[in-house]
């Protein structure tokens, strides 16, 4: 019988950028986009961009377009790209898990706590299966049905409703400004993976998840 965690009863992970290396895969198809629109994109302009859903992302770089942009043409563009990225992350398999991920997983499981996933990526549930990683979740939220996309707390609130957790009890981990964002609206513990100064907002700071050790939270 494991012994509960003091302070928390779930941990709700974020996926790209934090499980896997997908957020280079999103920077370049919308890299390829912006420039297709002659939209200057660099790193910088992609940092604001991590955890954003689909549709603000693009809106986004079309801000820095020189014209409108009709809701047809939105909906074109945001399907390209994801044409795009769908065939970049086509061949990923379980070695594009990032080190330490599985081992932070488990590491959850094993010491009785819930675990969830809060993409608000509509290719999760595929990245997921191709990572073969989906059976360690006991839930993943379908970013489809959400309202809002992060820095709004509903995606980790939908996570701990589910798993019936009290969001005071949660772990959030996340790689993205808006994503501790959103985690820290939800009245969660946040766990920043990154770069402390990027990501002021965030309760810890670790560089990857090789260093996740659920004593230090
Ligand atoms: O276009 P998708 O796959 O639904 O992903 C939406 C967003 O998912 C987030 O996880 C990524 O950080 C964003 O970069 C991305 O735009
Ligand atoms: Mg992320």
């Amino acid at each position: 019988m494991n012994t509960p965690h003091e302070k928390y009863d779930a941990v709700i992970f974020d996926l790209d950028g934090v499980i896997t290396d997908t957020a280079r895969y999103h920077y370049l198809a919308w890299m390829r986009l912006a420039s297709t629109q002659g939209v200057h994109f660099d790193e910088e302009f992609n940092e604001q961009l991590k955890g954003i859903d689909r549709m603000g992302s693009l809106e986004r770089i079309l801000m820095a377009a020189t014209r409108q942009y009709s809701l047809a043409e939105k909906l074109a563009l945001a399907e390209e790209k994801n044409a795009q990225y769908v065939a970049l992350i086509a061949n990923m398999t379980p070695d594009d898990l990032l080190p330490g991920a599985v081992r932070a997983l488990d590491s959850c499981r094993a010491a009785g706590m819930k675990v969830g996933l809060a993409s608000v990526s509509k290719n999760a549930f595929t990245v997921l299966d191709k990572l073969g990683i989906a059976d360690k979740f006991d839930y993943v939220v379908d970013a489809a049905k959400l309202a809002r996309g992060k820095p709004d707390p509903e995606i980790f609130l939908n996570a701990a409703s589910v798993l019936d957790v009290a969001p005071s009890r949660c772990l959030g981990v996340e790689d993205a400004v808006a994503g501790v964002a959103s985690i820290k609206a939800a009245g969660m513990t946040a766990v920043g993976i990154g770069d402390p100064a990027v990501l002021a907002q965030a309760d810890f700071v670790i560089p990857a998840l090789t260093r996740f050790d659920l004593n230090d939270y």
